[in-house]
């Protein structure tokens, strides 16, 4: 696949167009697999994501003695009693790194975290210093950042706790999806700029409400979550939207129309508001019961948009801006300085590199279209930027993307499937 030169991005001679079919959600994937593993008895989940992301979950949660198998597709959670020394591997992966220390907290033993060399970068103070506000105790040396151990007794107390979540959503979610087990259940308030990424903590109370937990979030930025059981619940994973969002670049920047299969008429998940992003560029767009299908016009219009709630789609949304008509603004979006990389960085370092016209602002970017030129796309173990690459890459000869791999953090068959669809 990847060599020293990058991966060569399909280049294909006209408009492109099919039907793919995505990979289940990360992020439902590593909430259903946490709140099963910590639910009143075995769950059943089928289309689970197999990818980096969800592996590393499954394998933190064995370690700590969680019963995983896998049959016919289907994977069965049956929850064990949580016990150390372990160590968990939380890879680059947000959601390991966030949602399993308070889930560890519970557990008889230590627990020790570390993972890739820019896990260490990504910030995780909030989240440690919110448990040990809640009674647990936690070993970091000091730095707010990975390698960390979690000393658990067994039970945690929980109760109230006041947190800066403006860094990441994922503060906030991480104690929600295991709160409803402390003795005192969660009382989370956040006093700081506003909370990004407004769908996944959707996501994460409405997950928690289907397994029977009582969780107020009527006040904004307050987060109530009563103790009690967990209701084990059999359920299938939805297609990751946000995956689907490189796909449906391609019948954007190429003319074509690509249909995406099985997306959901209703969801939490950030990626639905693709439908309206593409549209603002000036494309078709059909949800029907085949997919949801986009459909390239003429004209790629610019946009101005605040991507504050749907942050993980920027890399893609800037590759289509960046091959727009005019220029793009793309706001609220400061936390993805955080993320895999500094996304804001990557994108404005590699697009230029292109003969690109990309600057940071302090919450997002700007971008104004210039004719691309081939070259080697580095990537930063992120594979939003991989998504982003290989969108560009459809219109721009001699396009290559380093380290093409990454795309396994969260979609191991995106070479495979871009191919196809794009080869
Ligand atoms: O809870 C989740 O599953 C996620 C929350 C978001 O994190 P941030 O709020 O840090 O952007 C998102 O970007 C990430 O890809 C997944
Ligand atoms: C920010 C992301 O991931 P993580 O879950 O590692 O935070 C992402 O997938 O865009």
């Amino acid at each position: 696949m990847g060599t020293s030169e990058g991966w060569p991005a399909p280049r294909p001679a006209g408009a492109v167009s099919g039907r793919v079919t995505v990979p289940g959600s990360k992020s439902i994937s590593n909430r259903a697999l946490i709140l099963a593993a910590i639910a009143d008895g075995p769950s059943t989940l089928s289309g689970l994501l197999a990818a980096r992301d969800t592996a590393l979950m499954r394998a933190a949660l064995v370690s700590l003695g969680v019963g995983i198998t896998e049959r016919d597709g289907l994977v069965t959670v049956t929850p064990g009693s949580l016990k150390g020394p372990a160590a968990v591997d939380c890879g680059l992966a947000g959601t390991v790194m966030r949602f399993v220390p308070p889930v560890a907290a519970l557990a008889d033993g230590i627990i020790s975290f570390d993972g890739d060399p820019y896990a260490r970068e990504r910030p995780m103070n909030v989240i440690l210093g919110a448990l040990r506000t809640l009674g647990v105790q936690i070993d970091d040396q000091g730095t707010g950042r990975m390698p960390y151990a979690v000393s658990g007794s067994g039970a945690v107390r929980g109760g109230k706790v006041t947190l800066d979540a403006s860094g990441s959503s994922q503060f906030v979610s991480a104690l929600l999806l295991a709160g409803a087990r402390y003795d005192e259940g969660v009382d989370i308030r956040h006093d700081g700029k506003p909370v990004p990424s407004q769908p996944h903590l959707d996501m994460s109370a409405g997950m928690l409400r289907e397994r029977g937990v009582q969780v107020d979030d009527s006040e904004p930025n307050r987060w109530i979550v009563a103790p009690g059981p967990i209701q084990a619940k059999d359920s299938a994973i939805e297609p990751d939207l946000s995956n689907a969002a490189p796909f449906l670049a391609a019948a954007v920047v190429t003319g074509g129309a690509v249909t995406v299969t099985g997306w959901p008429t209703a969801t939490t998940q950030p990626g639905d508001h693709l439908r309206d992003i593409f549209a603002q560029f000036g494309a078709d767009v059909a949800l029907g019961d085949d997919g949801l299908t986009v459909r390239g016009t003429e004209r790629i219009s610019g946009v101005d948009l605040d991507l504050s709630e749907v942050g993980e789609l920027t890399p893609v949304i800037t590759a289509v801006a960046a091959l727009a008509e005019g220029p793009s603004y793309l706001r609220g979006i400061a936390h993805l300085r955080n993320h895999e990389t500094d996304r804001l960085a990557a994108l404005e370092q590699e697009f230029n590199a292109l003969g690109g016209d990309v600057t940071q602002t302090a919450d997002g970017l700007e971008i104004r279209p210039r004719p691309l030129h081939g070259g080697l796309f580095g990537t930063y173990h992120d594979h939003r930027m991989a998504h982003a690459a290989a969108v560009a890459g459809l219109v721009v000869d001699g396009l290559a993307i380093e380290n093409i791999e990454t795309t396994a953090k969260t979609m191991p068959e995106f070479p495979e499937l871009w191919s196809v669809l794009a080869g």
